[in-house]
């Protein structure tokens, strides 16, 4: 028998040489804002080992125990506050990113996206690249700043997918950009913008990052160190000296000590210190989603109000607007150079 193309087994369809993918990805959500939907995509995330860092046997019957018999319940609750009609905003954002990359790269690349959690799921994802002819795939996660517990776990993910071909696409990934001008400047032109539009002028801007537990800054994790360089660089290129910019971190899980300043405790001490006036953005987050919609707009303002301030905004994140999608555009087709 002789070696050609027809008599080789695949498996997979043949692929037409040059095909270039890009599949962004994003941290994942319910498929519904309902108790069982909410407790099925938890169960996901939580047993995934770099996000939940405990030995299995010590993690697994907290996690079915206490865990998932009571906060699906109250997330569900939380989600049903900023559900839309497109769904889960973070995956209707995601899902706008890439057909707005789509449309800025045309022929050059074909675009999907895909969540690490829940669906439409990354194996998938690379999968339909693949059937479509892609060669050479660029995973986009979309976290600014590194942290295992979401960038290396969607390598990891990936792999798993990888791990099961004879014939491998090449996969190249996105670095961090926690500061890149690119990415600075969008944001500082963004939230610039939008503090302009506001209908007052707030003493404070809050830079609140997704925390993370503290143990993982000591054991070597970049996340803490990029979310302040990212902090710092966004003052300096907002440029506003009568605004005073903190940073701190939001979302603490668990009992562990968590990255500090905590953004619930900033809210409160701020109020209470005698700032009337504040806004909080979130640079950290590609998409508004729960902990930016819920957690931020809605329960840190009733925290800043109760706690005696009067004025409280919440800023949108890039999302799909033209700030962040000309950043995206820039940072993506730098990372396929040599490719297209
Ligand atoms: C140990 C628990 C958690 C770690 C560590 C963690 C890190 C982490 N998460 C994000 C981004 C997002 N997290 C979101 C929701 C969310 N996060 C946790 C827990 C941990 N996150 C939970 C339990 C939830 C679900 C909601 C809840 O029950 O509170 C989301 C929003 C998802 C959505 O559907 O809108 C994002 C985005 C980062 C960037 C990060 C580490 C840097
Ligand atoms: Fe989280
Ligand atoms: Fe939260």
């Amino acid at each position: 028998m002789t070696w050609t193309e027809q008599t080789v087994p695949r498996d997979h369809a043949p692929v037409e040489s040059g095909g270039i993918g890009v599949l962004l990805v994003n941290l994942g959500t319910p498929d519904a804002p309902d108790t069982a939907s909410v407790r099925r995509y938890l169960a996901e995330f939580l047993s995934d080992r770099r996000v939940v860092e405990l030995p299995r046997l010590v993690w697994q019957p907290i996690l079915r125990g206490a865990v998932l018999t009571t906060r699906p319940r109250r997330s569900a609750h939380a989600y049903r506050q900023i559900w839309t009609d497109a769904g889960s905003p973070l995956a209707a954002i995601t899902r706008e990113q890439a057909a707005g990359l789509q449309d800025r790269l045309g022929g050059a690349a074909q675009v999907r996206w895909a969540m690490r959690y829940g669906k439409p799921a990354i194996g998938d994802e690379l999968q339909a690249l693949m059937d479509a002819g892609c060669e050479r795939i660029l995973l986009a996660p979309l976290y600014p700043q590194y942290c295992a517990a979401t960038t290396a776990t969607v390598v990891d993910k990936a792999a798993d997918k990888l791990r099961t071909m004879r014939w491998q696409p090449s996969l190249r990934t996105l670095p961090p950009y926690h500061d890149d001008p690119h990415y600075i400047s969008a944001l500082a032109h963004d939230l610039g913008a939008q503090l302009d539009a506001l209908d007052f002028v707030p003493e404070v801007l809050l830079l609140s990052f997704h925390g993370m537990p503290e143990r993982t800054l000591r054991l070597g994790d970049p996340y803490h160190c990029h979310c302040r360089k990212t902090a710092r660089l966004v003052a300096e290129a907002l440029g506003r000296a009568d605004l005073r910019i903190e940073t701190t971190f939001q979302s603490r899980f668990g009992r562990a000590k968590w990255l500090e300043p905590a953004t619930d405790a900033v809210l409160t001490a701020e109020a209470q210190g005698g700032t009337r006036r504040l806004a909080v953005a979130a640079p950290g987050f590609s998409a508004d989603c729960l902990e930016t919609l819920e957690e931020l707009a809605i329960s840190g303002r009733e925290q800043f109000l109760e706690a005696g301030g009067e004025r409280f905004a919440a800023l949108a994140c890039l999302n799909a607007r033209a700030p962040g999608m000309a950043m995206l555009e820039a940072i993506v087709r730098r990372e396929l150079a040599g490719w297209i």
